[in-house]
C-alpha cells in the first residue's frame, strides 16, 4: 500500500510523489486513473492537487520512475525521471499523424465525425508512416475515437523497432476497466497505453457530412465551400468551424497531453486534418489567417520536440534511415543507438 501526494493533477494523468508506508519516497510520473479496483493504491491528495484534498482511490496503470521496477531496457534520456535530469533535459518527442486515406477521402465525400475506415492505400500510408517514426520513442498514444485514426496508430506501431504492444485503455465503464486489467507488471512494461478521446475527432461537418466535395462546390460555389473548409471562424451549415473544433481539441491537448510531455513522456497523436490543424495552430502560434493555408497530407508524421516548455517543429521524418532526423536531439540519437544495440 502506498500513499501519493499529488503535485500536479490534470486530467487522468498525473505526476506524483509516492510516500510508501515504510517512509521511502518515490517521485516520478505515474499514469493513473480513478478506479475503485483492482490494483488499488491508497492515494492521499495534497491540498495542492486540482482534485482538492482528501483521499481517493487510484489505480496505477503504468509507472516510470527510476526507483520502481518498471524500467524500459531502452530507457530514453528524456525518461530519466530524477528531478535533476528532468530539469536539465526536460525534452520529449511529439509525433502528430493525420490518418491514412479513408474510404470517403477516396470518394471525395465530406467525412467529419462519420466513422469510416481506411482504404488499402490508407493502410499502406499508415505502415509507411510507422517506418518513418520507427526509431523515435513513443510512451503514450492518443487517438480520436474514430476508427481511421485508431487504425493508423495501430498500423504505424507495427513498424516500431521497440516492439512494444499498443493497448487501448478502456475507461468507459467500471466493468470495462476491470475486464481489461493486466495482471503482469512485465507485460505492462512492454505495453504502450492508447488513449482514445472524442475531443481529437475531426471537426463535425454538419449538413455537409456525406456530400460530395466537388458537387457541393458546383452547387454553392467554390469560394463558399473553400470558406467552409478552410476559414477559421465560419462554420459549415450546422457544423463546427475550425475555431469550435480548436476549443475542444486544443483544450484537451493542454489539459491531458501537455502534462505528459512536461513529465518527459514521448507522445504520438493520431487524429484528423482539422483537429490537427487546430493543434498545430496552437503549437506554431499561427494566426487565424495563417491557418487557412495549412494543409495536412494523409499518413505523413510530423515531429516536434518539446523542450523547456516550447514546441520546436522538426518537420517530417523522411525515412527510417534518415540520419538527420535522429541527430535533432541527443536524446533521439541515443535512443536510436540503444535500439541498434538491442536489436543487433
Ligand atoms: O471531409 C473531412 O472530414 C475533411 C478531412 O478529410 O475534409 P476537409 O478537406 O474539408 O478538411
Amino acid at each position: 500500500m502506498a500513499t501519493a501526494v499529488f503535485h500536479r493533477a490534470v486530467g487522468t494523468l498525473q505526476s506524483c510523489q509516492l510516500h510508501y508506508n515504510s517512509g521511502v519516497h518515490d517521485s516520478g510520473n505515474f499514469l493513473v486513473r480513478l478506479v475503485p479496483k483492482p490494483f488499488i493504491v491508497d492515494i492521499r491528495l495534497s491540498k495542492r492537487g486540482n482534485y482538492g484534498s482528501g483521499e481517493r482511490k487510484f489505480c496505477v496503470i503504468q509507472a516510470s520512475t527510476s526507483s520502481t521496477s518498471v524500467s524500459d531496457p531502452v530507457s530514453c534520456p528524456s525518461n530519466n525521471n530524477t528531478r535533476e535530469s528532468r530539469k536539465k533535459s526536460n525534452e520529449a518527442a511529439l509525433i502528430l499523424i493525420r490518418h491514412g486515406e479513408s474510404l470517403w477521402n477516396e470518394k471525395n465525400l465530406f467525412t467529419g465525425c462519420v466513422d469510416v475506415p481506411l482504404t488499402r492505400k490508407g493502410v499502406e500510408e499508415a505502415i509507411e508512416a510507422g517506418k518513418r517514426i520507427s526509431n523515435i520513442p513513443v510512451d503514450v498514444i492518443y487517438t480520436s475515437s474514430l476508427i481511421r485514426a485508431q487504425m493508423t496508430a495501430m498500423l504505424a506501431m507495427t513498424q516500431h523497432r521497440r516492439r512494444k504492444v499498443p493497448i487501448i485503455i478502456h475507461n468507459e465503464s467500471e466493468q470495462a476497466r476491470t475486464w481489461s486489467q493486466i495482471y503482469s507488471e512485465d507485460t505492462m512494461k512492454q505495453s504502450i497505453p492508447v488513449i482514445a478521446a472524442w475531443q481529437l475527432n475531426e471537426r463535425m461537418y454538419g449538413e455537409l457530412q456525406g456530400l460530395n466535395k466537388q458537387e457541393t462546390a458546383d452547387r454553392f460555389g467554390k469560394e463558399k465551400v473553400h470558406e467552409w473548409r478552410r476559414s477559421y471562424d465560419i462554420p459549415p451549415p450546422n457544423g463546427e468551424s475550425l475555431e469550435m473544433c480548436a476549443q475542444r481539441a486544443v483544450a484537451y491537448f493542454k489539459e491531458s497531453i501537455e502534462p505528459q510531455l512536461l513529465s518527459g513522456k514521448n507522445v504520438m497523436i493520431a487524429a484528423h486534418g482539422n483537429s490537427l490543424r487546430s493543434i498545430i495552430m496552437y503549437l506554431d502560434q499561427l494566426t487565424s489567417q495563417e491557418v487557412i493555408s495549412l494543409e495536412l497530407s494523409t499518413g505523413i508524421p510530423m515531429l516536434y520536440i518539446f523542450k523547456e516548455g516550447k514546441f520546436i517543429r522538426r518537420g517530417s521524418p523522411v525515412g527510417p534511415m534518415e540520419a538527420g532526423v535522429y541527430a535533432y536531439t541527443r536524446g533521439l540519437a541515443l535512443y536510436r543507438q540503444k535500439l541498434d544495440e538491442m536489436l543487433h
